[in-house]
C-alpha cells in the first residue's frame, strides 16, 4: 500500500509497487483521511476493502465523502493521511488499468459517438494510435451503442449519453471501473440502461466501484456495499451480510387476524404483531411454506404471505439511528 503522510497538494502515489501488493483486493484503504484547507474533514480514517470481481456500491447521503474518496483513489486529490492501494499498486501505477467516470466528460454535440470517442482517445497519452478505431468500436459495442455510433451526440437520449461516457472509460482494457453517481440526473429509462450496463460490465470480469446516494439502487445493482456517513464508514460487506444481523419478518394478510396471530405464536414465531387485516412476526428459522401450511391447516384464510427481508435502509437506520434522508 502507499503510505501517505504529506500535506494536500504534495505529489504522491509515485512510489514503486510495494512488495505487499494487496492480493485479491481491487481497492484497499487504511486510515484514509482527507482534511480540506478550511479544516473540514471530508473523509475520516476510512478502511475500505473492495474485492476483485465485485460490484461494490459506495453508498452514502450527499456530502458523506464519496466523491472525495473517489478523487483520492484516482490520484486527483492528495490524501492528508492514510494508506491505500488500487489493484495492489499505488494509484499512479494502477491508473492505466482503471477506467473512471467522475464528472461527465464534455462531448461535442455535433459530433457522432464514434468521433467523440476518437477525440477522447487521441487525448490519452497511453493509448496506441493504430488501434484507436477498433478499440472505440469495441467500447461502443460493449455499451450497446454500435447502432447509434454514427449518430450525433445531441440526438442521444440521456441514457445513451451516459453510456457513451462509460464507453469513454472503456476504450482500453480495464480491470477496475470507478463510477461516481452514474445514474444522477438520468430519467428512469436512462437509469435502467446504466444499471443494466454496470451489471454486464461486471459479468465480463471487471470490478466495478460505483457510488450512489440511492439505497435501492445499490441493493439492485451491487454484490457488496460500504455505507458512509459524514466522512466515516458505517459498515461494509456483501449485501446479504450487511443485512444478515437484522431480523426477517413474515407478513400474513388475512381477515382472521386473531386466529393467525395465535397460530404463529403456537408455531414459535416471536414478536407477533396483529394489525388491521394483517399479522407480522419474526420468521426466525421457520420456512415460510410451513408457516403458510400451518395457517391454512388451522382454517385461517390466508390472502397473502410475504417474507419481509431487511433492506440496506434498515441496516443504515439500525447502525446510525437515523433515516437515510434522500430519495430512494
Ligand atoms: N474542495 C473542497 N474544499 C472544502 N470542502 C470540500 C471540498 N470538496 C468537498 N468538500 C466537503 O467535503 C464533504 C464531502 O464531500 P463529497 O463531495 O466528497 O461528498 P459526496 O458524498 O460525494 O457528496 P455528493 O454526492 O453531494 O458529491 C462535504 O461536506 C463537502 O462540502
Amino acid at each position: 500500500m502507499t503510505a501517505v503522510t504529506q500535506e494536500a497538494g504534495a505529489p504522491f502515489g509515485a512510489a514503486p509497487p510495494p512488495a505487499d501488493a494487496a492480493g485479491d483486493a481491487a481497492i484497499v484503504t487504511s486510515g484514509l483521511t482527507k482534511r480540506f484547507r478550511g479544516g473540514q474533514i471530508a473523509v475520516d480514517t476510512l478502511d475500505l476493502a473492495v474485492p476483485r470481481g465485485s460490484v461494490f456500491g459506495f453508498l452514502g447521503p450527499n456530502g458523506s465523502g464519496k466523491t472525495t474518496t473517489i478523487r483520492m483513489l484516482l490520484g486527483l486529490v492528495a490524501p492528508t493521511t492514510g494508506e491505500y492501494s488500487v489493484l495492489g499498486l499505488p494509484p499512479a501505477h494502477a491508473l492505466p488499468r482503471v477506467g473512471a467516470l467522475v464528472e461527465g466528460p464534455a462531448f461535442y454535440p455535433y459530433l457522432s459517438g464514434t468521433a467523440n470517442l476518437m477525440r477522447f482517445d487521441a487525448a490519452d497519452p497511453t493509448a496506441v494510435r493504430g488501434t484507436a478505431g477498433r478499440r472505440v468500436a469495441d467500447a461502443l459495442e460493449r455499451v450497446g451503442l454500435s447502432a447509434a455510433a454514427g449518430k450525433r451526440y445531441r440526438n442521444y437520449s440521456l441514457g445513451m449519453r451516459q453510456r457513451l461516457a462509460i464507453a469513454a472509460a472503456l476504450t482500453q482494457p480495464r480491470e477496475l471501473l470507478i463510477l461516481d453517481e452514474p445514474t444522477n440526473g438520468l430519467d428512469p429509462q436512462g437509469t435502467r440502461e446504466v444499471r443494466t450496463l454496470v451489471k454486464e460490465i461486471a459479468a465480463d470480469g471487471t470490478t466495478v466501484f460505483v457510488s450512489s446516494h440511492l439505497l435501492a439502487e445499490v441493493e439492485q445493482m451491487c454484490t457488496h456495499a460500504a455505507i458512509m456517513r459524514t466522512g466515516r464508514l458505517v459498515a461494509q460487506g456483501t449485501i446479504a451480510s450487511l443485512s444478515s444481523g437484522l431480523v426477517t419478518r413474515v407478513r400474513v394478510e388475512t381477515p382472521d387476524v386473531a386466529d393467525a396471530a395465535r397460530v404463529l405464536g403456537t408455531l414459535g414465531l416471536s414478536d407477533v404483531r396483529p394489525s388491521d387485516g394483517a399479522v407480522t412476526a419474526e420468521l426466525g428459522g421457520h420456512a415460510p411454506e410451513a408457516v403458510n401450511a400451518a395457517l391454512v391447516g388451522e382454517g385461517v384464510a390466508v390472502r397473502g404471505l410475504a417474507v419481509v427481508r431487511p433492506s440496506l435502509e434498515d441496516v443504515f437506520v439500525g447502525l446510525t439511528g437515523e433515516g437515510f434522508d434522500v430519495d430512494g
